[in-house]
């Protein structure tokens, strides 16, 4: 490999969870006073039938209504009747664990630099408190914006297996916009209009390492998707997802073929805040590693969202302004301490 400067001061967690007894000073997490429970109790996640809610039987009724009262309680839900067979999200799954398995030389092919985000890394160049965990990020739509450079050439199924993931994750995607319209009591095709083509997909494998000490680190800090749709494939065997609901932590259960779908920000601003996207975290575990399989879907950066004029009355006026390319909202948010939602709320009278 061509070792750039950004290799040669990268330090995977997956090396440093080697032999190690406490985490180094910069993993230790000290932005709460309040010390980590990796053990919350655990969020009763409703389990949403896709099949039953697209039937034309009673139950769909009924189906859509549990759907509404998920999303509104806990801004997500765990959704089984998606038309992915078991073997096949194992097969995803493999091609991440896989990758992870491969010798450091082999993973540094894919790595990210300063000019491309996108490959295998973690935030180690960073000053603040660091994540417990390494990453493979990578862009799968649209097609224009995939740098397959950083793609892994092992597994050998890699590319293959994850373009078809994406096609299916993309159509998915789809019908849960429709279904979550018709959720808002708004015409099916409301929140897809404006999510539109040519949407940008990101695939992030989050490999978090054992850690002789989860409760002074985190795999994943306090943060909302700033997406439309995520789809988390979870670890069957570790769990380690936590959500803030009510000011409290609840730890979220995995369900065997059941991916867990996260409501963004920006379904939270197409809904008027109705549906809120939740703040969620990642502990880690003292005895074994986990992984997942985020897919985080969004509209394409041209495009502009806002609440929909449906969902605006006078006794609930409009909380966000439009926006576009919430990326940059992001970006915006960071420079200025805020977390992007608030961004996008600020004067939206004036807009
Ligand atoms: O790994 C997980 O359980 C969640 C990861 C996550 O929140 C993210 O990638 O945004
Ligand atoms: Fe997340």
């Amino acid at each position: 490999m061509s070792e750039t400067l950004e290799s040669a001061v990268f330090k995977p967690v997956q090396e440093l969870a080697v032999d190690c007894n406490t985490p180094p000073e910069r993993y230790i997490y000290t932005c709460s006073n309040e010390a980590i429970d990796v053990n919350p109790p655990v969020l009763d996640i409703p389990v949403i039938d896709l099949n039953s809610l697209q039937s034309s039987s009673p139950s769909a009724d009924r189906e859509l209504e549990k759907l509404r009262v998920s999303v509104t309680s806990c801004g997500c839900f765990q959704l089984i009747g998606h038309g992915m067979t078991s073997s096949f999200l194992d097969q995803v799954y493999s091609i991440g664990r896989d990758f992870f398995a491969l010798p450091l030389q082999e993973k540094l092919k894919c790595f990210k630099t300063a000019e491309n985000p996108q490959g295998y890394g973690n935030d180690s160049e960073h000053s603040e408190v660091l994540e417990w965990t390494d990453r493979l990020y990578l862009v799968t739509s649209p097609e224009d914006q995939i740098k397959f450079q950083a793609w892994p050439q092992s597994p050998a199924i890699f590319r293959e297996l994850l373009q078809e993931y994406t096609e299916k994750i993309k159509l998915l995607n789809e019908v849960v916009l429709k279904v979550l319209s018709r959720s808002l009591n708004l015409k099916a095709s409301c929140l897809l209009d404006q999510y539109g083509e040519n949407a940008y997909m990101i695939a992030r494998f989050n490999y978090y390492p054992a850690c002789p000490r989860p409760d002074l680190t985190l795999g994943v800090k306090p943060h909302a998707d700033a997406t439309a749709i995520t789809f988390l494939l979870q670890d069957k065997q570790v769990e380690g997802l936590q959500v803030l609901k009510d000011d409290q932590w609840f730890s979220v259960p995995t369900v065997p073929d059941a991916l867990l779908v996260n409501i963004g920000d920006q379904v939270e601003i197409m809904s008027n805040g109705i549906y809120k996207s939740p703040v969620h975290r990642v502990v880690t575990n003292s005895e074994r590693e986990r992984m997942t399989v985020a897919m985080f879907c969004s509209p394409n950066s041209t495009r502009y969202i806002e609440p929909a004029e449906e969902l605006i009355s006078k006794t609930r006026p409009r909380l966000y302004k439009k926006v576009k390319n919430y990326f940059d909202v992001c970006f915006e948010s960071y420079q200025q301490g805020k977390l992007p939602i608030e961004v996008a709320k600020e004067g939206c009278d004036e807009h």
